[in-house]
């Protein structure tokens, strides 16, 4: 009877809280056990290692795969070392875990730095390609994050007295990859929950590639495979803040309410956004076994927080969330020879799929498309480069936007869409476009990058504050 816990990265970012919190708190002897924790890398890292999540901003990975000078990556490579050995230093201060912290970061970093120096080497012999193994990289530097966060967790556990136990799935020096389900069992067959406290590595490796699969947000796919695989009872996600009516940091902790229940519908519109309640992939897992998914608050572990299930619907029509996702690119293409013609929609969508631009949504009329789209500012212009050469009559503007949504379970609200407008009207904010669809999950707004707060603000005020739910949103 255990429970699995993922922790997310900006609340392993306030770890010595978390000690207090969820991982020792009051518990003493057998209640400390049979939780199994799977941590993200701390705030930031994956970001540094990789790319940025929201702006695109290059990282290491990044830089290597733009096949830049070596000192680009390398440097950027040393950079995310300080930065962890800057964090180890947070943690441990000038103790043995210090150095054995630092020992193991610099090692699992020389170690990559040795693989990238002679790939990149090998790739200057037109017999090998980079791009072939730019996967691989990908996943050994991600790897790193986790490695790390889970390293040093277990270095104070056992400091404070628990009996943790590292579980590295990054697969370090392992000689062949295993599946990712037999990567699971042969990681955990030995383990006895009852007296052992596992923090596992966010990160897999396996045969499938979970990079490949999965991409960013990959804790997610560990924590779901790692509750469905060894039977839990129940799967927790442990995030910075509770799920709330909309981001705390920008509302106001007091303005916000706590959203008690919802379901999956709910949450996937939320990872669209890039606000990941759950990874929509590893919620398929956890739904099919029946496993009860609780996403709470890491500094508030009394709190029931909010529970998602399949069939939740919210008893009268309402607004549960407002979300949002600022740093799109609208890429607007004006081409009269489109009246008509499917096959616009088709080719463009494969280009931005190509540059790996990832499409939020899209609205078009007779001649025109617009896709918004999230990415790096250089795969944006290079989409708009390559759509201007390949359609010669096209017309291709680009708009910096914020996408401002409204989001509930059913939310067939009588007039909100007029008390949407008008809100956004009152804050002076201007509307450059509006979704919604027939199914009535969710509102979009299209405004100005530079109105995204003041929007999410107005809609917060107009369509949430002023119902008065109290603390919670239908408690759990
Ligand atoms: N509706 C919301 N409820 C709670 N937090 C939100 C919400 N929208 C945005 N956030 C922001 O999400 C951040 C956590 O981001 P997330 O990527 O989920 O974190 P983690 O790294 O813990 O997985 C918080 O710092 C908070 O500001
Ligand atoms: N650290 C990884 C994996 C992850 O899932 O992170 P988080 O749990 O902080 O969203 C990323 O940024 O993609």
């Amino acid at each position: 009877m255990h429970t699995v816990e993922k922790i997310g990265g900006t609340s392993m970012s306030r770890f010595s809280e978390l000690m207090d919190t969820i991982l020792i708190g009051e518990r003493t002897g057998e209640e400390l056990y049979n939780r199994i924790f799977v941590v993200s890398a701390y705030g930031g890292i994956t970001n540094l290692l990789l790319e940025h999540k929201k702006t695109g901003e290059p990282g290491v990975y990044a830089r290597f795969a733009n096949a830049e000078n070596e000192s680009a990556w390398s440097e950027a490579l040393s950079e995310v070392k300080a930065r962890m050995v800057e964090i180890n230093q947070e943690l441990f201060g000038d103790s043995v875990e210090r150095a054995e912290a630092d020992r193991f970061i610099t090692q699992r970093i020389g170690d990559v730095e040795a693989i990238m120096s002679n790939l990149q080497q090998l790739c200057s012999h037109g017999h090998f390609q980079l791009d072939e193994h730019l996967m691989k990289v990908r996943e050994m530097l991600a790897a790193i994050g986790e490695a790390h966060s889970a390293h040093n967790s277990v270095l104070a556990l056992k400091k404070a007295g628990v009996n943790a136990r590292f579980v590295d799935l990054s697969g370090w020096d392992q000689p062949k990859p295993l599946s990712f389900d037999e990567m699971i069992e042969h990681s955990f067959k030995d383990i006895d929950f009852a007296s052992e406290m596992p923090i596992v590595t966010g990160y897999t490796h396996c045969s499938e590639g979970l990079m490949r699969t999965f991409d960013r947000g990959y804790s997610e796919m560990t924590f779901s495979k790692i509750a469905t695989k060894t039977g839990a009872i129940e799967a927790v996600i442990h995030k910075e803040f509770h799920l709330s009516t909309a981001d705390p940091g920008i509302v106001g902790l007091d303005n916000v309410v706590t959203i008690g229940r919802t379901n999956y519908d709910v949450a996937d519109q939320l990872s669209n956004l890039g606000m990941e309640a759950i990874h929509p992939k590893a919620a398929k897992g956890l739904r099919q076994q029946e496993i009860e998914l609780r996403i709470k608050n890491a500094f508030e572990p009394e709190h029931a927080g909010t529970v998602i299930s399949t069939d939740y619907c919210s008893a009268k029509p309402q607004v549960e969330i407002i979300a949002g996702r600022p740093n799109v690119f609208g890429i607007e293409i004006f081409d009269q020879d489109m009246l008509g013609e499917a096959r616009y929609d088709i080719e463009l969508s494969r280009l931005l799929h190509d540059l790996k631009l990832y499409v939020v949504n899209r609205d078009s009329d007779a001649n025109s498309i617009t896709y918004f789209v999230a990415g790096s500012r250089k795969m944006v212009n290079r989409a708009v480069r390559l759509i201007g050469e390949k359609y010669d009559g096209a017309e291709v503007a680009l708009h910096k936007v914020a996408i401002v949504s409204a989001i509930g379970s059913d939310l067939k609200v009588p007039g909100i869409l007029a008390k949407t407008v008008s809100a956004l009207a009152k804050a002076g904010i201007s509307i450059q476009a509006l979704h919604q669809s027939m199914r009535q999950v969710e509102m979009q707004c299209i405004v100005n990058q530079d109105d995204y707060e003041s929007a999410v603000r107005a809609l917060h005020h107009a369509l949430i504050e002023q119902e008065d739910h109290g603390d919670v949103i239908c408690a759990a």
